[in-house]
């Protein structure tokens, strides 16, 4: 296969494979302007773009005007459904098994320069495009005569970006970075995590998503909805990179505790996505946001005039799950059995299904059920350092029994299994949720869903959370509801005055549905309360002391989970993976961290503490026989670390 890329062009020598291209000038001056030509066989497979699709319809158009029956069978849009000729492997665009009499499509790539060069957010650097570039790259008074370094850059985009004072201006000024200079976004979200993951993450994200309809400029993911049944595998070629590692997908039904947001859950894949780059170091080329858009069920959304996804209640059942098993293997069929798959923000009622269904045939994961537990996991070990004991000491009640609680549940219940070597029976009693209905108890059980089954435990039934916690006295109270404000002062004081140190974990988002504010838990249990919560909060100061509070995201395992994933070749992710991954994290919180009452290490050193979860991670897909890429590295933590997306300018000759 010809592998051509971006820097081949550049170099304008180092075009490798054998083939047929000649390489003319467009324009006689300058050394980018080259144009490549493929004039028929050995053709690049699977680098198409939009020109070809183009092109392919224009070939279309030709074919049902000269209706001849004898070539409409055989004519390159068929191939990839029905090939006919023999052909090489990934014969996209039916170059190689195309016969004389058959046209194929002498498609063009050409090298980004001058104008169309600031304008390709790749490689526009702005001002940092130096003088000799300028002269090479016709840019010459496209440019102010200043050259800025990144780092200028960066400093300068902070200052603007300070001067906002409404988070979703500051979150469309980083959407709008991201369209204009790849790198610079990244530099600055990497450079700045702290303080930028609010804005381009939880919370703000949940309101650009509930105003994605207005604020909407220019795709930045996949749209797939019903109206594309029976061709998506054609819309994922659509899509202009080809070597996808990790797609973030939703269908936009949870999204956050902020429910159905039907086809403007993009914003959600979009999110994920920038922090595998800048928390993982996973390239942007090979990230892929999806958004599966089957209807919505939100009036708001289907009487509103901006709404940009179809305007239907939802599809369910059959028509629902053929939609999903038709991108499934669209993915597959496309990407290989390496690309990971992560599913966000599904309801319930599909979130288990497809990940009990998918988790054998596909490298799939799903971040609110697992993510979430990962994450919780290693702030429950971490935390045993300050509260003394081990889990099995702890009891543990959740507020919330969907995806979040019952998947933290299972993997708390699992990690007690393994330390304790008590059966999972056993480990599950310890541990107690309460969904809308009361506490989950054994003369519930016929009526609850499937996955909450296993936590009806026997016990009379009990409808307020507060007498749940009274009479089950737990050491660990734990959110998932995704409604705000339910750990009331009572709630919180029946806590304390149950425990020393309880510990509290506020986790649904974005803040709005939060269960209770760092500063509620904190003065409600006279500041002994070790807190964290899923969205951010601020330090609070109690009593002459700061608390800072610890954020219990998601956030700090798919990143690095993805990394170990991808670097290890792996290509089915196991439980063990995600306690290996909650150990990492555990690991990385430091004695100073734990001074200051913390049980997640902060957010700054990101990268490094992705590196090790990825190792550890890689190491576990090695030891099960998982990982295809061999030889196993030795370091796994510096490999990782090699292996990062590293967001400076490139010099272009
Ligand atoms: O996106 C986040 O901040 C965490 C998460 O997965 C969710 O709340 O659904
Ligand atoms: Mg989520």
């Amino acid at each position: 296969m010809i592998s051509l890329n971006r820097s081949s062009f550049l170099n304008n020598t180092r075009i490798s494979g054998s083939g047929s291209y000649s390489i003319s000038r467009v324009q006689r001056k300058g050394p980018v302007s080259v144009r490549v030509v493929a004039l028929g066989s050995n053709g690049r497979a699977g680098e198409g773009n939009a020109a070809v699709l183009a092109e392919k319809n224009k070939l279309k158009e030709m074919r049902e005007e000269s209706e001849s029956p004898s070539s409409s069978s055989t004519l390159i849009d068929d191939v990839d459904s029905k090939p006919t000729v023999a052909g090489g492997v990934q014969d996209v665009y039916g170059e190689d098994s195309a016969t004389e009499d058959q046209f194929v499509t002498p498609w063009s790539v050409s090298v980004a320069s001058g104008y169309s060069l600031l304008r390709d957010p790749h490689h526009n650097k702005g001002l940092a495009f130096t003088i000799r570039e300028r002269d090479a790259h016709f840019l010459r008074g496209l440019l102010p005569p200043t050259v800025a370094s990144q780092d200028l850059q960066v400093k300068k985009m902070m200052h603007n970006i300070r001067q906002y004072q409404v988070p979703l201006q500051k979150y469309m000024a980083m959407m709008d970075l991201q369209e204009r200079n790849q790198r610079l976004f990244y530099k600055l979200l990497i450079d700045n995590v702290e303080e930028l993951l609010p804005i381009v993450y939880t919370p703000t994200v949940g309101e650009a998503c509930q105003k994605y309809g207005s604020i909407f400029m220019r795709p930045q993911g996949l749209f797939i909805s019903l109206k594309e049944k029976g061709k998506i595998l054609e819309v994922l070629r659509n899509w202009p990179e080809k070597n996808i590692q990790v797609i973030v997908v939703t269908d936009g039904e949870r999204i956050l505790g902020l429910g159905d947001l039907g086809c403007q859950g993009m914003g959600i894949p979009v999110g994920k996505l920038s922090l595998y780059t800048a928390l993982g170091g996973i390239r942007p080329s090979a990230c892929l946001p999806i958004t599966i858009d089957v209807g919505t069920n939100n009036e708001k959304l289907l009487n509103d005039e901006f709404y940009i996804g179809l305007k239907q209640r939802r599809a369910t059942g059959q028509e629902y799950a053929e939609l999903l098993d038709e991108f499934m293997m669209a993915v597959k069929q496309n990407y290989g059995e390496k690309v990971l798959i992560q599913f966000e923000d599904f309801a319930n009622h599909n979130a288990f299904d497809l990940l009990a269904k998918y988790g054998t045939t596909h490298l799939v994961f799903n971040d609110d059920i697992q993510g979430t537990a990962s994450v919780v996991l290693a702030g429950l070990v971490a935390g045993q350092k300050l509260v003394g004991g081990t889990l099995a000491d702890h009891r543990f009640l959740f507020l919330g029994a969907g995806e979040a609680g019952t998947g933290i549940a299972e993997l708390i219940a699992l990690e007690m299994s393994k330390q304790t070597k008590a059966p999972l029976e056993e480990t599950r009693k310890k541990i107690w949720l309460v969904d809308s209905k009361g506490l989950i108890v054994s003369s519930r059980k016929e009526s609850l869903q499937q996955f909450k089954k296993p936590w009806a435990h026997e016990h009379e039934p009990i409808k307020e959370l507060v007498d749940a916690v009274k009479a089950i006295r737990p050491t660990v109270l734990i959110g998932t509801s995704g409604a705000g404000r339910t750990f009331t002062k009572e709630v919180v004081e029946a806590m304390a005055s149950i425990n020393e140190k309880p510990i509290i974990l506020a986790l649904s988002n974005p803040t709005s549905q939060s269960e209770c504010t760092a500063e509620e838990a904190y003065t409600w249990s006279q500041g002994r309360a070790i807190f964290a919560s899923g969205s951010p909060f601020p330090p609070v100061e109690y009593d002459g002391k700061v608390f800072v509070p610890g954020q219990a995201n998601n956030a700090y395992i798919f990143p690095g989970l993805g990394l170990g994933l991808i670097m290890s070749g792996a290509i089915r992710v196991h439980d063990d993976m995600l306690l290996a991954a909650s150990e990492a994290l555990a690991a990385q919180v430091s004695q100073e961290n734990f001074d200051r009452g913390l049980i997640y290490p902060p957010f700054t050193n990101i990268r490094k503490i992705s590196a090790h979860i990825a190792a550890n991670v890689a190491a576990k897909a090695y030891e099960l026989g998982l990982a295809t890429r061999l030889p196993q590295p030795k370091d796994l933590v510096k490999y990782a670390e090699s292996c990062m997306y590293s967001p400076a300018y490139r010099n272009y000759r």
